[in-house]
């Protein structure tokens, strides 16, 4: 997830120079230099001069890290925290006064400007500072601003979300060849459809039931296809998943 926003910040014109990165080994952060053109320091050399500071390892390892750096955040910054299910006053009670912190779930689309981030500011997070947050991510995608207690709701609908897709562009594209598609093929399909269906819906003012029913034929091929969907559960199924998702989401924040 780090490198998928360094990708994004560099490819939508933010000065390398501009970026410090902390990368543990060696050999991946001289990967990274020689990639992005970015600067690579220890956690707490390179938060020392930054007004953002993005911490992008995995929640269990939040704690160690921000109390590594801690002391050497400048009060005027933003720690920006892209971590699923670690709660603002985890930071706020690490860092000193006036730190702002922004708790924000992203997803990996972002790697490619399609990104979408459900941020929630905390308590010393004024407008100002949040708007710069906002800015900065909007150069991975789309940014809702949610309070902290619907993180978790965020994380199963869009933080997850691209794996739900992929998995039915899975089931596509297997389906596909079964039928008699050599894969390649079905991939092209599957790809094409998925895109012109979000662009289609991200263009319309249309609900998504209404879009379905445009396609549907009365007793036709899309009928046949979501008749046997809801015989199978598969709506249901959905549903419950990414309620689950929101139940691990709770689970892993504590709440
Ligand atoms: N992947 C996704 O789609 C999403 C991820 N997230 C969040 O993003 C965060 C990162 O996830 P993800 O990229 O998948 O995880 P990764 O484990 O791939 O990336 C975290 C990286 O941080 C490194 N790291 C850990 N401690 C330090 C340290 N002290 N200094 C420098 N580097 C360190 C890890 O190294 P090592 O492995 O050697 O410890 C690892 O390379 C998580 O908190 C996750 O919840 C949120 C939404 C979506
Ligand atoms: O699966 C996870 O826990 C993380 C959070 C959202 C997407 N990936």
């Amino acid at each position: 997830m780090g490198e998928t926003l360094l990708s994004a910040f560099v490819a939508s014109g933010r000065r390398p120079g501009d970026l410090v990165v902390s990368e543990k080994v060696e050999e991946r952060a001289a990967d990274l230099r020689a990639r992005y053109g970015v600067q690579t320091t220890d956690p707490a050399t390179a938060v020392q001069r930054a007004a953002v500071v993005l911490v992008v390892v995995k929640p269990q390892d939040v704690a160690a890290i921000v109390q590594d750096v801690a002391p050497h955040v400048d009060p005027a910054a933003t720690v920006l925290s892209l971590a699923a299910g670690v709660r603002i006053a985890a930071y706020e009670d690490a860092l000193a006064d006036g730190v702002a912190v922004v708790r924000a779930m992203p997803n990996t689309p972002a790697v490619v400007g399609e990104g979408m981030f459900g941020v929630s500011p905390g308590r010393a997070c004024d407008e100002e500072r949040l708007a710069a947050v906002v800015a900065l991510l909007e150069t991975g995608g789309r940014v809702a601003v949610v309070p902290e207690e619907q993180q978790d709701a965020v994380t199963a609908v869009s933080g997850s979300g691209p794996a739900y897709v992929f998995y039915l562009a899975e089931a596509m594209i297997d389906a596909g060849v079964d039928a008699g598609l050599d894969r390649e093929t079905a991939r092209t399909l599957t790809e094409q459809t998925l895109r012109g269906a979000a662009a289609l819906l991200a263009d319309s003012d249309d609900e998504p039931a209404e879009l379905r029913r445009r396609v549907t034929s009365p007793n036709g091929t899309t009928h046949a296809a979501i008749t046997t969907f809801d015989e199978h559960g598969v709506d249901e199924g959905l549903r419950a998943g990414v309620r689950a998702a929101a139940r691990r989401s709770a689970e892993l924040s504590g709440s």
